[in-house]
């Protein structure tokens, strides 16, 4: 037994609406983890391929480009931060536009294989261990993970939260949004959003953020433990 606090890596996937961002950045923020948020890297490729003029439906056009951005993720859970080229991008990979072509840019083999090994290499730099939130971070990207954690809720729930943060969104509308974007990431040949095999599944419909924050860190900690 000894008491070095192990360097740890969790990988948190779900689809759209789930919680996956709000609880990895509190996790990573409690237990003094780095935090990479996957999607805002592949919003943040769409984001160059739009303002460069190339169309996203263009599947070759895309990957001919692929390897171009330069993209620097900022890993502080309490403050991420994501630029493309150098600029902050964290507004403009936000927008609707962005939101409505983001899963056909990051269905292109050579995107992902680029923002994998960017993905790695940030994982594998982190000081004292990492909490990765994504589509694919289990299956794929870090499938030796400490920790995989699939988090679900229903597409009412989901609706509801993103409406909320979207004032005078239409509930209706936003659910059908998250579903065809769920649908697409969950179709595409290359790592699709899938569940790993050996991640835990946490239901998140009836839980307050508070309660999938604790239940998260209560699974590291227990993962921690059995280490030393
Ligand atoms: N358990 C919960 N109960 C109520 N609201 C929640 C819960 N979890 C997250 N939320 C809220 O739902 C919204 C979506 O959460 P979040 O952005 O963390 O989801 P996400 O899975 O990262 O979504 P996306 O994949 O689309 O980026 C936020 O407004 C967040 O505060
Ligand atoms: N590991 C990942 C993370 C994200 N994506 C794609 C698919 C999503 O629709 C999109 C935006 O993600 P969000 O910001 O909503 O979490 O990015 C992916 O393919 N793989």
């Amino acid at each position: 037994m000894s008491d070095t606090v192990h360097s740890v890596i969790v990988a948190i996937d779900g689809p759209s609406g789930t919680g996956k961002s709000s609880t990895s950045k509190a996790v990573a923020a409690k237990l003094g983890l780095s935090y990479l948020d996957t999607g805002a890297q592949y919003r943040a490729i769409t984001w160059w391929m739009i303002t460069n003029g190339i169309d996203v439906d263009d599947a070759a056009a895309v990957a001919d480009a692929a390897g171009k951005p330069v993209i620097v993720s900022g890993t502080d859970p309490s403050h991420p931060t994501i630029t493309v080229d150098g600029l902050d991008a964290s507004g403009p990979i936000r927008t609707q536009e962005v939101t409505s072509k983001v899963s056909a840019v990051s269905a292109v083999p050579e995107v992902r294989t680029r923002i994998t090994g960017l993905q790695r290499s940030i994982a594998a730099a982190a000081p004292h261990g990492i909490v990765v939130e994504g589509r694919d971070i289990g299956t794929t990207v870090l499938p030796d993970a400490d920790l995989k954690i699939f988090l679900t809720a229903s597409p009412e729930a989901r609706a509801a939260r993103r409406a909320g943060e979207l004032k005078g969104a239409d509930v209706s509308a936003t659910r059908e949004a998250l579903i065809k974007r769920d649908a697409a990431d969950s179709t595409r040949k290359t790592s699709p959003l899938a569940k790993a095999d050996d991640a835990v599944e946490v239901d998140t419909t009836e839980l307050t953020l508070q309660q999938v924050i604790e239940c998260v860190v209560t699974l590291v900690e227990e993962k921690r433990a059995a280490a030393k």
